[in-house]
């Protein structure tokens, strides 16, 4: 079966009495798989086991942290939160970097365990001060990488090697603007962990003009001494976060706009289940959700694989080595420092010429990709000094994405918190889309090197699968939240049809599940700066010129697509993936009753090849009014966004939806079937009320997306006042990623105090 078969039989609709298409998983015993790429492990010396005998604060000395319940620490929090507060600069409220430093920071921290006694203490990747073998237990376990170095958090910071490098320390230092950042060419010693810490200060990091600062600083400096703060407290109110400021690292496969797709461009038979995803929304929020969290005030990280040669983005100098499915690998790491957000992208043998086809080689080869991937990101916080200084693994959170990354929990677990380090860094896992799993034979597991019992977390049984091992499913077990994109979604997640398989553990973890709708990055995606709008006759526009604009953009499409220029036709379009998820075979079953109206109708996208077929099929049968766009192209998906009338999305299930957001941004009006986040986000026209955002169908069939789109239609013709209200209640919402971050933020402190 090819994988496009797998992925079309996996096809349910989610709406009730929808008729199921039998989800089909190819039965595998998978114990006699070949793996000519892989050479087997190597077993385990009984003496490579290694434990930290002394730690830090929360480590195996420490007195052990209370487990405390989501009520406790909200009791917690809130009775911190009544303390008279500490009078303090607010201009550095708290550090973001790795340790608590404020005093109302540490009597929080003290709660849980990080602070005994209340001594204020670095707690950024305390090296342990001996390592003590010990008798190895009954199952085998098998180290991140042979290399000792990686087994230990470094004290020092890499020491880059490179002039160009030293001239990217140099300007990251500049950037930082303190003096006692240590020079990371020069400095031959090993800097405290406390005194690089100290020196942060995120405002100028992320390059927010504070011009008062060069005056103020000899007043701030008495003020300190004196114990009044008054005027600071006046004028500056500090990051958006307060005090729940963090240290972020996001680890994606990809991210917008250096690697996004929407191609599945692989034909190699799939023997066993869906691993390869294909995506570009999660570029989408890779790209735009850690900018809104920099705003925030949080230090933001974005860790990547370097699948091309991206020009923003400079070598640091540093080399590791890590162990992927038996091989030894050589990793380097380039960077970036863009709109707030530290870029690290991850170079790797690999990952190199990838870009094209970013998921693209066999299911073990992308497998062993995404645990080299997930290795290196969890060692980033220790090993890249961004501006001078490592994150540290103190009050860091990891946010993982999907399969591909959803070993990052478990290696943290099972490498580090179980042995006592990285005891204050969290885990958080998005589910964009659940039906892609990382499945693969329980044969395979010795490849992800960890230990035997860990294997229970990834073994899971269902009656079309059969036995097989779930990296998604041991990624939500381990994760301390869990983060999906609407709360439609959420609900669907927990049903049979919408958990491909996971429901079960959806609803057992539900209490650390939450439903999160994605926003819009709006330098990106804003009709009034779009700089896909500003040539070959498009024109930006805003809610104040959109009858202007988008007939002047309408009829640019039109041109440009070749189809005849009429401002009176309904312009439909469609972006998107081409899979089963879309829908668009569906739009392609109500062609003949759109081939008898006066409409035009343009589709965008790429993917399976018979999808494909489908689009330059109709677009020949309907020459006058149909275009199929085959392929990735991200000016003509603004292009079409912009100029369309409406925009038809017969998603079959869609945990968010990104495109029905864009579309309602540039006044294009949406017909969405109302399934996960489309259900959530388009709320259905409603004439008497005059209210709603466009025109939602209840089944993915086409005869309800006819009927839908033959009231949009006449909505349209009939109602042009009506039809105005809809666009401009669509692009007066407020979509952008500002407060989606407020809710991540939410479930970011929840994790840091959970235990
Ligand atoms: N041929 C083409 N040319 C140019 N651009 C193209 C294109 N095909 C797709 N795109 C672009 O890729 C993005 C796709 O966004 P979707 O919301 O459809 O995400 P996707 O389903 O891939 O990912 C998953 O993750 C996202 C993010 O969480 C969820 O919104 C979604 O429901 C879930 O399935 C959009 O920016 C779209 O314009």
């Amino acid at each position: 079966m090819s994988s496009a078969a797998t992925s079309s039989a996996f096809i349910l609709a989610l709406t009730p009495g929808a008729r199921r298409r039998a989800p089909l998983f190819p039965i595998c015993g998978g114990a006699s798989l070949n793996f000519p790429l892989w050479a087997p492990p190597p077993r385990a010396r009984r003496d490579a086991v290694v434990v930290r005998a002394e730690v830090g604060p929360g480590g195996k000395d420490a007195a052990p942290p209370e487990r405390r319940t989501d009520a406790a620490a909200a009791d917690a929090e809130a009775s911190s939160s009544r303390q008279p507060r500490t009078r303090r600069k607010t201009r550095d409220p708290v550090q973001p970097v790795g340790r608590y430093v404020s005093r109302d920071a540490a009597a929080v921290s003290s709660q849980n365990g990080a602070l005994a006694g209340g001594e204020i203490k670095s707690i950024v990747a305390a090296p342990p001060v001996s390592i003590v073998k010990f008798e190895g237990p009954d199952y085998t376990v098998i180290l991140p990488t042979e290399d000792t170095e990686l087994r230990t958090p470094p004290a020092s910071i890499p020491k880059p090697d490179t002039d160009g490098n030293a001239e990217v320390a140099e300007k990251k230092r500049a950037q930082v603007g303190v003096e006692e950042v240590p020079n990371p060419i020069a400095a031959p010693t090993q800097p405290e962990p406390s005194v690089q810490e100290a020196t942060w200060d995120f405002k100028k990091y992320i390059g927010f003009d504070d011009p008062a600062d060069t005056e103020d600083d000899g007043a701030g400096v008495h003020a300190d001494a004196s114990g009044s703060f008054e005027h600071y407290e006046d004028n500056d109110p500090g990051p958006l976060a307060g005090e729940n400021v963090m240290n972020v690292i996001v680890v994606a496969a990809e991210c917008s706009p250096w690697c996004k797709t929407g191609k599945d461009n692989i034909s190699v038979f799939d023997f066993f289940l869906e691993l390869r995803f294909i995506s570009g929304g999660l570029g989408d929020v890779a790209g735009a959700l850690p900018k809104a969290l920099a705003r925030r005030g949080h230090r933001v990280m974005v860790v990547v694989p370097r699948y091309g040669d991206y020009a923003e983005a400079f070598d640091m100098g540093i080399t590791k080595y890590y162990k992927a499915a038996g091989q030894d690998l050589e990793v380097k790491y380039f960077h970036a420092f863009i709109d707030g957000v530290d870029f690290v992208f991850i170079d790797a043998p690999l990952f190199r010429h990838r870009q094209g086809d970013i998921y693209g080689g066999s299911r073990q080869e992308i497998m062993k990709r995404m645990i080299l991937f997930c290795k290196v990101a969890v060692e980033v916080p220790w090993h890249v000094p961004c501006g001078g200084i490592c994150y540290g693994d103190g009050n860091l959170v990891f946010i993982a994405n999907d399969w591909h990354t959803a070993l990052l929990p478990v290696y943290l677990k099972a490498y580090y918190r179980d042995n006592g380090v990285m005891q204050y860094t969290r885990s958080v896992l998005v589910i964009h889309n659940i039906a892609h799993q990382g499945r693969g034979p329980v044969a395979e597991y010795p490849y992800m090197d960890l230990p035997e019992h860990y294997l229970q977390h990834f073994e899971l049984y269902d009656p079309v699968g059969g036995e097989h091992a779930n990296i998604f499913a041991a990624g939500l077990k381990m994760a301390d939240r869990v983060i999906t994109v609407s709360r439609g979604y959420l609900w669907e997640l927990k049903t049979v049809e919408g958990g491909w398989g996971l429901h079960d553990i959806i609803r057992s973890n539900d209490w650390k599940i939450n439903g999160i709708v994605n926003g819009i990055d709006q330098h990106e995606w804003n009709p009034e700066v779009d700089v896909h709008l500003q040539s070959d006759g498009y024109t930006n526009y805003s809610l104040q010129t959109l009858d202007t604009g988008k007939r002047q953009c309408k009829a640019a499409l039109q041109r440009e697509l070749g189809l005849e220029v009429r401002d009176d036709v309904p312009l439909l379009g469609f972006i998107g993936r081409l899979d089963g998820q879309k829908g668009v075979d569906i739009i392609g079953d109500a062609m003949p009753w759109l081939a008898g109206q006066d409409v035009q109708l343009v589709m965008l996208g790429a993917g399976r090849a018979d999808l494909e077929r489908m689009l330059q099929h109709l677009e020949r049968s309907h020459s006058d009014k149909v275009r199929g766009w085959v392929g990735f192209s991200v000016p003509m998906a603004h292009r079409i966004t912009a100029g369309a009338d409406v925009l038809v999305m017969p998603s079959r299930f869609e945990p968010c939806g990104l495109n029905q957001l864009y579309a309602m941004a540039y006044g294009t009006v949406p017909v969405v079937h109302a399934v996960g986040g489309l259900r959530d986000t388009v709320t259905p026209f409603d004439p008497f009320g005059d209210a709603g955002l466009g025109w939602t169908f209840d089944r993915a069939e086409a005869n309800k997306l006819i009927e839908a789109l033959g009231h949009c239609l006449d909505t349209y013709r009939k109602y042009k006042e009506s039809w105005k209200g809809i666009q401009a209640r669509g692009m007066s919402q407020d979509l952008s990623w500002d407060h989606a971050a407020e809710l991540y933020e939410e479930v970011l402190v929840k994790a840091k105090y959970q235990w």
